[in-house]
This record gives structure tokens, C-alpha cells and sequence, in this order.
């Protein structure tokens, strides 16, 4: 065996303290799996007392001067947040020391640069715990799927807007209630802004499109909607066309150009990714030859993610004993991203409108006029003694009428169903909207949808 393989840990906390505690454990396996011992020579943290576990001759609140040692062969980076991690790394990477992270923020908004400093000193570079945590999944893009050609990557990447969604739907619970369960039960964070806005999937998006599309995507490029204003009715409705509501992650290659978006949307429960329920996340891979894939498991919690974080500590540990380096990011397609304007999707429209004769034609002859076509159309009473929601509004009740127009189009550009539900605000007849949500097929005909529930 070889002389070890010296490790630099920055940051500590929920996952850091995982790898600590690994490392320790399975000391022994992994040294024989790498072909050296793999040894910490250094933690750098904010308060060393808070750290009774780790020896402390370990400790060090100086990660500049860990990071700098010439002893270190491996900085382990588990801070989280841009600076002043993203100096660290550069400054680790351009001395030749490999880096593994889990840092999405950061390798989402400057990821190129990290790569470029890799390349330059031939370190490697791995992140596989900044995507889905445990779940091994930039590794099969990267690796497995080298020669093929991934045309789509779609899938539920936060687990804390998961379990809200999925406590809606099972509870009927309304955002607000479902949020302050995740709260209570430790999966949303005290200020769960990077999650219910959709930030921390941006994030993921943009390093998917990248590695799976050999491009270079950034947390900028990445529309995002979060889940803050999905309401209970928007569950139901999707209920009411044999669908659930997601927060997807989706990024798409087509002609000659990538596509990467956040948002909430329905999706038929028949797809896999539907019965994804609470923290747990799951991406669907379509590629040219491999067809579907399905990547399913826990995308949080330290010692799930320590565990993606060890298997690239391996890889970069065995790259340093046999001499060389890994596969590297390659960015050679430099695809242009396309606007959100220009995706094409379906769309659920919910129009609460003067059920009188003529409504109908008009708010069609608005989809007509934007170029959106109608797939199916169906009226619900509301109120005024014209019935419960879902039953015939022409019921022949007394009394002024109200109705909700709920349709569901065919595919159409994201520019073209926004400009046609403006024009619909501007009907007379229109009083609201009650709700607009993306239909996603993610790869399979939405066959079944107004197929009840
Ligand atoms: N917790 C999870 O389930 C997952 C976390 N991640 C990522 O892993 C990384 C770490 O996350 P957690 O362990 O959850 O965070 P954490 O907040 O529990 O731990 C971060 C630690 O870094 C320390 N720290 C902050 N600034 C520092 C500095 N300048 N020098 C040294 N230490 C410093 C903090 O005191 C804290 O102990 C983040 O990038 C996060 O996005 C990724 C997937 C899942
Ligand atoms: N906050 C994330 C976990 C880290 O990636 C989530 O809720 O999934
Ligand atoms: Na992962």
C-alpha cells in the first residue's frame, strides 16, 4: 500500500460531521478499496467547541491555511454558500489538490471556473452529493451515459417542497399548514426561502442541464417558480384530471438548444415520478439509445449525502494512487439557452367566469387568436344556487349564474399561453383566473387526463 491519501474537511455540520464519522468507521475497508489510507489532517470550522467529536488537534477555524498545507492531497468541502468557499476551492484546485462538494449554490453559479481550474492543474473535481444526495446520479450522466445522448432530465430534486406538496395532497392541508408540518417534523429549514422559491432546484437544474447536455448552464439561466403559490384548490383540480402536482425539475435539449426550468406542475398519476411522495427525490433520464431511466432515493440528510460525498472522495482518493485523474466536466456543445417564453408545454387554466350564452366561444376564440389549442374543455358550477363544483352547470337552478371554466390545452409555447391569459383577464365575462398550471407528460402521452380521479 501506498503512503496515505490526506484529506482537508471544510465545514462540519450535517453532513461534515457524517464524513467525519464514516471515515473513522470504515477506516480500514476503505484504505483497502482505495490502495492507501485515507487520512483527515484537517477540520476547519467557525467554533471548534461545538466539535466535541472531532480530535482536536484536528480543528483549525483557518481553512485558508488548511487548504494551502502542501500535505493535503483532497479538500473536502461541505460549507455550503458562494464566499468564501468559492476562493478556497480555486486556490485547492489550482495547486493541483482534488475537490469533492456538495456545494450546489456554488457549482451552479461558477462552476466553469472550478472546472477550468481542474483542468489546469489535471485535479479532479467531483459533486456528485450536490445533486439528490445519496442518490447516484451525476455519475451515470457523466460516466455511464458517455456515449449516448440524454435528450431530457426531468425529476423532483428538492425533498422539503416534496413533502409539502405531498402533505397537500394527502391531507387536503393548504400551503401555509403543510409548510409548518415540514417545519415541525425537521425537513424544511427555518428560513425554507432557497427551497419553497424554487433556488435549491435551480441550482440542481443548472448542473444537470450542464453535465448532461455537455454544456454550461447557470443557476441564472434556470426559470424558476416555487410551490408558495400552489392552493389547495390547484391540488384538487389536478385531482380532478387524474394528476399531482410536482415541483419539476426539467431540462430538455432540443434542436440545438437547452431548455432548464423550476416550477410546480401536473403530472399524470400513472408516471413513475408521481407516487415520489415526502423527501424523497427522483429523476427520469430519456436518452437516445438508453430510453427511460428512473433514478429514485433520499436526496438529503447527513449520512445520506455523506454517502455520496465518500463514494467521490474514493474516486478521487484512487485517482491519486494509481496517477491521473477522472472524467472531467466537458462543456464542448456550448448550447444556447433557450428562453422560457420558447418552451412548449401543456397548460391546466381554471377561469371563473358569467356562465351565460356566448362565454364559452369568446374564451376559446381567445386561445384561437393566441395560437393555443384546446384539448378538452369542462364547465363547473359555482354558487348562486347553480350546483357543487364538478357537477352540470346547466342544472336549471334559479338565479344568477357563475361558473369555472377548467381548461386543459394541447401544447403550446410558454409566451403564447401567457399573452392568451392576459387577454382572457380582459373579457367581460372573465371575473378570475382561478389558477394556471403546467401539464407535464415527461416523456409518455397524457392520455388519461379529465379522466377523473
Ligand atoms: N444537509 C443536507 O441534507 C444536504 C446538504 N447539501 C450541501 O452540503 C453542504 C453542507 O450542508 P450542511 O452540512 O447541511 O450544512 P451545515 O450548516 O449543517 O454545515 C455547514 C458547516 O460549515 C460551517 N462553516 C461555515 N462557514 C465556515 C467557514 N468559513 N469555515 C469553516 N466552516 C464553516 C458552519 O459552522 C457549519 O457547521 C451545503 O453545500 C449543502 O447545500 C447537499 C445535499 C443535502
Ligand atoms: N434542502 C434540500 C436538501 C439539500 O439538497 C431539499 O429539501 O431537498
Ligand atoms: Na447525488
Amino acid at each position: 500500500m501506498t503512503g496515505s491519501i490526506n484529506i482537508a474537511l471544510l465545514g462540519c455540520g450535517v453532513v461534515g460531521s457524517q464524513v467525519v464519522r464514516l471515515l473513522t468507521e470504515q477506516a480500514d475497508e476503505l484504505a483497502a478499496r482505495v490502495g492507501a489510507p485515507l487520512r483527515l489532517v484537517g477540520v476547519a470550522v467557525r467554533r471548534p467547541q461545538r466539535h466535541p467529536d472531532v480530535p482536536a488537534d484536528l480543528l483549525t477555524t483557518d481553512a485558508a491555511e488548511l487548504v494551502s498545507r502542501d500535505e493535503v492531497d483532497v479538500v473536502v468541502e461541505l460549507v455550503g454558500g458562494i464566499e468564501p468557499v468559492r476562493g478556497l476551492l480555486l486556490t485547492a484546485l489550482k495547486a493541483g489538490k482534488s475537490v469533492v462538494s456538495a456545494n450546489k449554490a456554488l457549482l451552479a453559479e461558477d462552476g466553469a471556473a472550478l472546472a477550468a481550474a481542474a483542468d489546469e492543474s489535471g485535479a479532479d473535481l467531483y459533486y456528485e452529493a450536490s445533486v439528490a444526495g445519496a442518490i447516484p446520479l451525476l455519475r451515470p450522466i457523466q460516466q455511464s451515459l458517455a456515449g449516448d445522448r440524454i435528450v431530457r432530465v426531468a425529476g423532483i430534486v428538492n425533498g422539503t417542497t416534496n413533502f409539502i406538496l405531498s402533505a397537500m395532497a394527502s391531507s387536503g392541508a393548504n400551503y401555509t399548514e403543510a409548510l409548518e408540518e415540514a417545519g415541525r417534523l425537521g425537513y424544511a429549514e427555518a428560513d425554507p426561502t432557497a427551497d419553497v422559491d424554487g433556488y435549491d432546484a435551480a441550482s440542481k437544474a443548472a448542473i444537470l442541464a450542464s453535465l448532461a447536455f455537455h454544456t454550461r448552464v447557470t443557476a441564472d439561466d434556470v426559470y424558476r417558480e416555487g410551490i408558495r403559490d400552489v392552493t389547495a384548490a390547484d391540488i384538487a383540480a389536478a385531482k380532478a384530471l387524474g394528476c399531482t402536482v410536482k415541483l419539476l425539475a426539467i431540462c430538455e435539449q432540443t434542436n440545438g438548444s437547452v431548455s432548464a426550468r423550476v416550477h410546480p406542475a401536473m403530472i399524470p398519476r400513472s408516471h413513475p415520478l408521481a407516487s415520489v411522495s415526502g423527501a424523497y427525490n427522483a429523476v427520469f433520464i430519456e436518452a437516445a439509445a438508453a430510453g427511460q431511466l428512473m433514478f429514485y432515493g433520499q436526496g438529503a440528510g447527513g449520512p445520506q449525502t455523506a454517502s455520496a460525498v465518500l463514494g467521490d472522495l474514493v474516486a478521487a482518493s484512487r485517482n491519486r494512487v494509481i496517477g491521473g485523474r477522472g472524467p472531467r466536466d466537458t462543456a464542448h456543445a456550448a448550447l444556447p439557452v433557450l428562453a422560457m417564453g420558447d418552451t412548449h408545454t401543456r397548460y391546466h387554466v381554471a377561469l371563473d367566469v358569467i356562465d351565460r350564452a356566448g362565454v364559452l366561444a369568446q374564451v376559446a376564440g381567445v386561445f384561437a387568436e393566441h395560437g393555443v389549442s384546446i384539448a378538452t374543455v369542462r364547465q363547473e358550477g359555482r354558487g348562486h344556487g347553480n350546483g357543487a363544483a364538478g357537477r352540470d352547470a346547466d342544472d336549471g337552478a334559479p338565479g344568477p349564474k357563475d361558473a369555472t371554466l377548467v381548461i386543459v390545452t394541447h401544447s403550446a409555447s410558454d409566451a403564447a399561453l401567457a399573452a392568451t391569459v392576459e387577454a382572457l383577464t380582459g373579457l367581460d365575462a372573465v371575473q378570475g383566473v382561478a389558477g394556471v398550471l403546467r401539464v407535464e407528460g415527461l416523456g409518455r402521452p397524457v392520455t388519461e387526463l379529465g379522466g377523473g380521479s
